[in-house]
């Protein structure tokens, strides 16, 4: 895989020598006894962007699941900060993907991104000072919950109850949160699912600014990787049984696509520079619920041939 700079590294627990942030090395992985994807080499440096991408039901959170840890590679090796992924704590932060807020919720959103701190031990917050040692983490905690809601620009609504912001004001809240602890890595699934196209760029412009400027490495799970491709440094393209990794431009055409899937796939450029992904197999056929109830050999959305239809990068 070509890499851009030479990634920034950290130390391997097991062996001490320089690691990145992220290495898969021959990595796949099997779920309910069939094989998702397979063969996926990747390395993600310290303030590097990387999009995880393919089409619905590919396996691409289980890849985020098996950075968390949370699944097992069933091939290959996985490390994660220089150790075996599930054991970085809270040097990886993560956003789940589709989280959303009754309205009626009474949390605000600056309860939300301290849970990110110390939820896991505490729950909510106590609406009271504590003295002493407790009463100088406490103060630290709310430092740090104040300079997160700074950075993502929520200090607007962050006292407002969560389930009263908008689906882009509960999106940077949440990325606070998983930022809260500071972490080296933010593994973040579809932060840009149901969000209006200027949400969608002004997410996607906040976190490559927590890259450049904070130097957090990011894998980020994309539907369609035009609001982010300006920004990314590579790209892993997931194909059932098989996958590519690279630059944005070395992976996402014609030929790398169509060799990938076995089948011709272009890709197109708009005249605004969108890229449009034509002719990518559609997920395999467990995915009906996604495409309601067409008629055999017919998709829903589209009335295209299943498959065929025209769709943005990845789509
Ligand atoms: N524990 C499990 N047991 C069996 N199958 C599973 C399990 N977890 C996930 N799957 C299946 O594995 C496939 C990949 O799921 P995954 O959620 O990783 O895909 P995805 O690419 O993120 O999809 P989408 O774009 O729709 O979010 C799906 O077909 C899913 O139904």
């Amino acid at each position: 895989m070509t890499v851009a700079h030479a990634p920034a590294r950290t130390a391997d627990a097991t062996t001490g020598a320089a690691a990145p942030v992220v290495a898969l090395r021959g990595a796949g992985v099997r779920v309910g006894g069939r094989a998702l994807w397979s063969g996926v080499d990747l390395e993600v440096g310290a303030g590097e962007f990387v999009a995880v991408l393919g089409p619905n039901g590919v396996g691409k959170s289980t890849l985020v699941k098996v950075l968390l840890g949370v699944q097992q590679p069933a091939a290959g090796e996985v490390r994660v900060l220089g150790a075996r992924p599930g054991r970085a704590g809270a040097r990886v932060g993560y956003l789940p993907q589709r989280r959303s807020f009754d309205a009626s919720l009474r949390l605000r959103g600056t309860d939300v991104v301290r849970l990110g701190w110390d939820g896991d031990r505490w729950g909510v917050p106590l609406p009271f000072p504590l003295p002493g040692r407790w009463g100088a983490r406490s103060r630290a905690a709310a430092e740090r919950v104040a300079e997160v809601i700074g950075l993502v620009g929520a200090e607007a609504y962050a006292d407002r109850p969560i389930g009263q912001c908008s689906g882009g004001e509960q999106q940077r809240l949440l990325i606070a949160q998983a930022l809260v602890r500071r972490p080296e890595l933010l593994v973040l699934d579809e932060p840009l699912d149901s969000l209006d196209l200027p949400n969608q760029a002004a997410v996607a412009a906040l976190i490559g600014r927590i890259c450049r400027d904070e130097g957090v490495a990011v894998v980020m799970v994309a539907h369609d990787v035009n609001p982010i491709l300006s920004r990314l440094d590579r790209v892993v393209y997931l194909a059932e049984g098989g996958a590519v990794a690279g630059r944005p431009a070395d992976v996402i055409n014609s030929a790398t696509l169509s060799r990938l899937y076995g089948t011709s796939v272009e890709v197109l450029t708009t005249s605004d520079g969108r890229l449009v992904v034509v002719g990518q197999p559609e997920a395999p056929a467990r995915h009906t619920d996604r495409h309601g109830n067409a008629p055999a050999g017919q998709d829903a959305a589209s009335g295209a041939e299943p498959g065929r239809e025209g769709r943005r990068a990845d789509g």
